[in-house]
């Protein structure tokens, strides 16, 4: 993922307008455990809804596997979304009607993947995530942590090449966010795939290979 020259603007040549991105140039590699750091309101959640394609940019170009999707269609963006990225919120952003093992398995099925290849890798990912005994119940019948742990299982259950997670540990107590920051640097290690925090959590800081510190808008440290 590459990202040259990119601007964000909300409300532009009114009295509203924030300049929320300014001038980013960035690039992550395959594999990479980065957190983009900064104070509220530094641009972090923006510069994450870029990268994922939730948001478009003002001005600038963005790459992915060298191929320009800041030009993609919004159709096209959809699609790459559900194939390449994964994302992992705050609020979760489970479907309260379907029990953990269809949360799981929902973007897989999108996919059309082989119900077969789902059940396998759902019994895959509950082990790793501990989350075996929970697979018939809702959403609204488990704790929070163990709902953020079955929100990491669907992001990663189709294989994407990039997980995209905004604050994942802010509703979390010290045990659970140690416990998600091993599943995701296990997933990391043992899938290869890229992981792009947006967190000012000290913790999540602590564990990243990449830190990225925006101020106001700018990148002022990559470490
Ligand atoms: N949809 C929007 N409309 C207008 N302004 C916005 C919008 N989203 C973000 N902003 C503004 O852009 C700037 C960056 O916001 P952003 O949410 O990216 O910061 P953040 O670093 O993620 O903050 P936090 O840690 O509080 O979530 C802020 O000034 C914010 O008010």
């Amino acid at each position: 993922m590459k990202l040259n020259h990119v601007y964000k603007t909300f409300y532009p040549d009114t009295p509203k307008e924030v300049k929320a991105l300014t001038d980013i140039n960035l690039t992550f590699e395959k594999g990479e455990f980065t957190t983009l750091s900064g104070e509220s309101g530094s641009g972090k959640t923006t510069l994450l809804n870029i990268i994922g394609g939730l948001d478009s940019a003002t001005s600038g170009e963005i790459f992915f596997e060298g191929e320009e999707i800041s030009a993609y269609s919004e159709e096209k963006m959809a699609k790459l979304r559900l194939h390449d990225i994964g994302f992992i919120f705050q609020a979760y952003n489970l479907i309260h009607v379907l029990n953990v093992r269809e949360n799981i398995g929902f973007i897989m099925k999108l996919l059309k993947f082989d119900q077969k290849e789902i059940d396998a890798r759902i019994m895959e990912l509950a082990s790793i995530l501990q989350i075996e005994d929970l697979l018939d119940k809702l959403p609204g019948e488990i704790s929070g942590g163990q709902q953020q742990r079955v929100a990491v299982a669907r992001a990663v259950a189709s294989r994407p090449k990039l997980i995209l997670a905004d604050e994942p540990t802010a509703n979390l107590d010290s045990k659970n966010s140690e416990r998600l920051m091993n599943m995701l640097r296990t997933l990391n290690e043992k899938e290869h795939v890229t992981v792009i925090f947006a967190s000012h959590d000290k913790y999540v800081l602590e564990q990243s290979k990449r830190i990225i510190v925006l101020d106001d808008g700018v990148v002022v440290e990559d470490r």
